[in-house]
């Protein structure tokens, strides 16, 4: 019983919750929704109403002008009805958006205020973040939480209108009225109950995304390339196929399963219906009842029995409602924590560096601004969420102010890990990373951030406007010259000069006029970026394989154009050729997640190990290639 009660206030509240959120809409859309509903809820009674009186003054032999009234009534309250049903549907869809739009925006906000990348590894955030945007499987209508919402409000009403027509029907027997309502709602509760348990097959479709890609893959410029090349279309059919009928096939079976099971419910409605047409009929026939009575008592029967369906309402409640869950817990396990921290709060606590407190409170950064600072990783021990193996295991570097250190290392060392835990995207497991001598836990990580100018291996190519691709770090900086000149030292001065829109060309290249670059020229775009951002004060310059995309050319340049023109900036240079590091002040080898080897290229060609066997492996390459 204690359970039972638990579990009805539980959904009572989520009830409410729904009802709470149709504020989210604005008044007057959502205002004018209750009012519409609220008239559309009067309109059975009414009908009930009217057509006995049609048919009271039909028989009773009344004057033509009274039978046309009665009918016109009849008739008005029809179109009513139709009219208002329409301006409805539009109310209610205007009303949905609103709601999943805040909704959405909420969720926007609250996944880039994380400054950290750890809640973006987990399935746990993911499958919540989709629950909150997804729009069900509906049939054409959105099962998302504004529908939720606006069902749970159209629910409240049909409610009213059963009432309604219960107290009409009342005034002739109130034992039919009050006994038609209680089986009404049986039959509704044991409806509900079977029909909803195909929201949970549903919600249990986890394969969900895998269809999606199936589908898409083949329709996006992407993947089009490979689909054609390789003749994958088949594979891409069959696997949609596949996940397709994994997904809906336990759907199907248990909407057979509900429906054999129909049998006793049909069984109450029929006796429902036998007793609301024999009652009143019974009554015409001792002449307690007149026959316009009746039609009205069972016109009233019929409102009050309506509520025993499950419309289309229950489903979106039921769908939606898990939508307005999932982000309710996403703010309540990260709204706050990811204004201070590096990311969720157990990651941020697990992994807390040793000697500090759990959770620091942020500090603006002590250091001075306008130099490099001194960047030291001290035995840094970090494993990536949901895997075992350390990828750094006691890594210790001093990163001296200015200087160019060269990170290298074989595919999957934690070359990249070393340049997102120095942008404090993720925190250490053990150890410490401080910025002259201040933990790295403790400091303003956007303050941090603005010393720093990252060009990641996998760099974003912004669907925006070339100017847009250069400035994004330092927007406020966005004068030409500045642009121009962090576009020539990236060797981009001959693509400015073929773009049609200099640099208000569009690089959108799905959008209407859209350019779109060669993997070459939106390298130097994106090392025009970091350049622009080094200019406008980042004081670390991280470049992680910049020369990947680039001719020989280019790449030979690299260092002239590029690294040595950098001033007052500490440069991390992370690359595979190893012509390109050579004139780097040190250069760092990693080896099992943590550095094997440090010094200068001489040094370290002198030292014979790991890199000098790699450089002459390079250089011998290099060497038959021009033979
Ligand atoms: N988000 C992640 N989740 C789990 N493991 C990851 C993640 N990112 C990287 N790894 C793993 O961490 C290890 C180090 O990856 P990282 O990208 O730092 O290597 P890298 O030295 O930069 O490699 P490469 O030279 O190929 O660019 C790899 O084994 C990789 O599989």
């Amino acid at each position: 019983m204690r359970r039972r009660l638990t579990a009805a206030s539980r959904v009572t509240s989520a009830r409410i919750r729904l009802l709470r959120l149709l504020s989210d809409a604005g008044v007057a859309p959502a205002g004018m929704l209750v009012i519409l509903q609220l008239i559309r809820a009067a309109v059975p009674t009414a009908q009930a109403l009217s057509v006995g009186h049609l048919v009271a003054v039909f028989g009773a032999g009344h004057s033509d002008r009274q039978v046309l009234g009665a009918a016109g009534l009849v008739a008005g309250l029809f179109l009513v009805d139709h009219a208002v049903w329409l301006v409805l549907t539009a109310v209610r869809a205007l009303v949905v958006k609103r709601i999943d739009g805040r909704l959405r925006a909420g969720l926007r906000t609250l996944a880039a205020d994380l400054p950290g990348l750890d809640h973006l590894e987990g399935r746990s955030f993911q499958d919540r973040a989709s629950r909150v945007v997804d729009g069900g499987m509906g049939l054409g209508r959105d099962r998302s939480a504004g529908s939720a919402a606006a069902g749970q409000l159209e629910l409240v009403f049909r409610m009213v209108s059963a009432l309604a027509a219960t107290a009409l029907l009342a005034t002739f027997s109130p034992m039919l009225a009050l006994g038609l309502l209680l089986v009404s709602l049986f039959i509704r509760a044991m409806l509900r109950r079977q029909w909803m348990r195909i929201i949970d097959v549903l919600d249990a479709d986890t394969a969900g995304q895998r269809k999606e890609y199936y589908v898409s893959a083949q329709a996006v410029i992407g993947a089009a390339k490979d689909v054609r090349l390789f003749g994958l279309s088949d594979w891409f059919a069959g696997r949609f196929r596949a996940v397709a009928t994994r997904t809906y096939a336990p759907v199907y079976r248990e909407m057979l399963a509900v429906l054999r099971r129909q049998w006793w419910t049909a069984l109450l409605t029929v006796a429902s219906a036998t007793a609301a047409l024999a009652v009143p009929a019974a009554a015409v026939l001792s002449g307690s009842l007149d026959p316009a009575q009746l039609i009205t008592f069972v016109l009233a029967a019929w409102g009050v029995m309506s509520i025993s369906s499950v419309g289309m309402e229950a489903y979106d409640i039921e769908y939606g409602l898990r939508g307005v869950e999932a982000a309710d817990e996403l703010a309540a396990e990260y709204g706050t924590s990811g204004k201070s921290g590096h990311g969720t709060r157990e990651k941020a606590e697990s992994t807390a560096p040793v000697g500090s407190s759990p959770s620091p409170s942020p500090s603006p950064s002590p250091t001075s601004t306008s130099t490099p600072p001194t960047v030291r990783f001290e035995d840094v021990v970090f494993t990536y969420p949901g895997t075992s193996r350390p990828v750094l295991d006691g890594l210790t570097v001093t990163l001296r102010p200015g200087e160019t250190v060269a990170v290298v290392g074989e595919n999957g060392v934690g070359k990249t890990t070393f340049v997102k835990l120095l942008g404090g995207l993720y925190r250490p497991d053990s150890g410490r990373i401080t910025v002259d001598g201040v933990d790295l836990a403790t400091l303003d990580l956007p303050a941090w951030r603005r010393r720093l100018a990252v060009l990641f291996q996998d760099f974003v190519r912004y669907p925006a406007s070339l100017r847009d691709n250069v400035t994004f770090a330092a927007p406020h900086l966005a004068g030409d010259g500045a642009v121009r000149n962090a576009l020539d030292r990236a060797g981009g001065t001959r693509l400015l000069a073929e773009l049609a829109d200099g640099l208000d060309t569009s690089l959108w290249s799905e959008g209407e006029d859209g350019t779109d670059l060669s993997g070459g020229q939106w390298q130097r775009v994106a090392l025009a970026r970091v350049l622009f951002a080094a200019a406008a004060g980042g004081r670390v310059l991280v470049l992680d394989e910049p020369t990947a995309h680039l001719d020989v050319r280019a790449e030979a340049e690299f260092h002239q154009r590029v690294v040595s023109r950098v001033r007052n900036t500490t440069t991390v240079l992370i690359s595979h050729r190893l012509s390109t590091v050579r004139p780097a002040d040190r250069i760092i080898l990693l080896r099992g997640g943590r550095v094997a080897e440090d010094g200068s290229h001489d040094a370290l060609m002198a030292l014979g190990g790991d890199y000098a066997r790699f450089f002459t492996i390079q250089a011998e390459a290099f060497t038959m290639e021009a033979r």
